[in-house]
């Protein structure tokens, strides 16, 4: 079928080419069926009635308004996992940054004037000011240990360092893929009072907005090096301040940008690069694409955040998908609706999540528009749509 996606971020092209050849992608459209999104911020967008679904190429879904999402039946997918190890290369470079001084020493080399013997002298002498530590023997104390923070685990035991880490929700899966030498955390205050590094690896949420304050850096060691890879707005920048004035952090290495720390030496900031290798960009366009084209041509669902994933073969020609809320009797009023009009259920399937659910019916002949209408009108249904094969 063909089908339309509006790409608002710009998106590898490997990935697009994983959707069917009858779809059409651009980054000005009128109705379209769907739209893949990195960082752009769609909290104030008017989201057309076209949109089916929206594709997050990576892992964090702040910039999307879910809930709305939710309530108009369109499934939000991102792609775990899919630029964690871009973002844990990064993590070690900023360790790297921060704790050997690379910023102020690059800046001390480019302000030097004089001949080359003159430049020689005047760095053996003003070196001493960005002697470091080495990662090897350090402590790491990682928040999050989902996809970013177990494989940032992983490599920091590699490179010699003692890892502690806190997830109080973490997955069975994540808790496997944790090298046995991670020590658990009792509490944020405990894994701060112990580390040398500290790096967030936690999305932005209201529990998590301002999670480093001052109150939590006032625990932490003389000389610690904070890592934020994960949002603004996570680490409170006014504390964060404080405390690279007074001494308390040694270096704030951050991904995003802040005119209130910016002017301090040893604020580290970047362009929101953690994501942007040529691989993470095209594993999660791949990825998002391959998600979104089975929703649109199956109904199945996989890697949402607000619908349950789900998926069913298809051993009929004829099949509905329906997003609902998760009440009682939703599927009994679908199935009692289908057999007034005549229909048999071939295979049905029903999953829910929170206060949301999702339905694939496959019937054995055809559904015409006046039962889909009607489906659509059982109180809780979010959204119908038939899709014959
Ligand atoms: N700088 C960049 O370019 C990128 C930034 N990110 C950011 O990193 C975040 C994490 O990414 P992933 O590891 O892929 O996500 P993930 O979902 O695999 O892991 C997040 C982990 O945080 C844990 N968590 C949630 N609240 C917590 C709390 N209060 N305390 C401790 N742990 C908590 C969860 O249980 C989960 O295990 C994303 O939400 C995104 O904001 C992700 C990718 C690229
Ligand atoms: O797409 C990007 O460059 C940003 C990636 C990111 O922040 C995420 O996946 O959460």
């Amino acid at each position: 079928m063909n089908r339309k996606i509006l790409t608002l971020n710009a998106i590898s092209k490997k990935g697009l080419a994983r959707l069917p050849e009858s779809y059409t992608t651009a980054n000005d459209m009128e109705a379209p069926d769907a739209i893949l999104v990195r960082s752009q911020n769609m909290h104030e967008m008017a989201i057309p009635p076209s949109v089916l679904c929206i594709g997050r190429a990576g892992a964090g879904t702040n910039n999307i308004p879910i809930k709305a999402m939710s309530e108009k039946g369109i499934v939000v997918f991102n792609t775990p996992g899919a630029n964690a190890n871009a973002v844990k290369e990064l993590v070690i470079a900023g360790m790297l940054m921060g704790t050997r001084n690379l910023f102020p020493a690059l800046r001390f080399v480019s302000g030097l004037v004089g001949d080359d013997e003159s430049l020689q002298k005047q760095v053996e002498s003003g070196k001493k000011r960005f002697v470091g530590h080495e990662l090897r023997g350090s402590t790491l104390g990682i928040i999050g240990l989902g996809a970013i923070g177990s494989k940032l685990a992983e490599a920091a035991i590699q490179l010699g360092m003692n890892v502690i880490g806190y997830d109080p929700d973490i997955t069975v899966e994540a808790a496997w893929r944790l090298p046995s030498q991670v020590r658990r955390s009792a509490s944020i205050d405990d894994l701060v009072k112990r580390a040398d590094f500290v790096s967030l690896h936690v999305p932005l949420l209201p529990a998590t907005r301002d999670l480093i304050n001052a109150e939590r850096i006032k625990l932490m060691k003389k000389g610690v090096v904070l890592l934020n890879f994960s949002r603004e707005g996570i680490v409170n920048d006014a504390a964060a301040l404080d405390s690279l004035n007074e001494g308390r952090l040694h270096a704030y290495v951050c991904d995003f940008p802040s005119n209130l720390l910016r002017p301090h030496p040893n604020f580290v900031s970047l362009p929101h690069l953690g994501a942007s290798t040529e691989e993470a960009e095209e594993n999660c366009a791949i990825m998002v694409s391959e998600q979104i084209a089975d929703y649109l041509e199956n109904g199945n669902i996989q890697n949402s955040v607000n619908f349950p994933n789900i998926a069913m073969p298809r051993e009929s020609r004829y099949r509905l998908a329906i997003a609902n809320a998760n009440v009682p009797n939703m599927l009994g009023q679908i199935s009692t609706a289908l057999a007034d009009a005549g229909l048999n259920i071939h295979n049905m399937v029903n999953k829910s999540r929170g206060d949301m659910a999702f339905t694939l019916v496959d019937v054995e002949t055809e559904i015409s528009v006046k039962i889909i209408e009607q489906l659509a009108t059982i109180d809780g249904v979010l959204r119908v749509r038939y899709l014959p094969s």
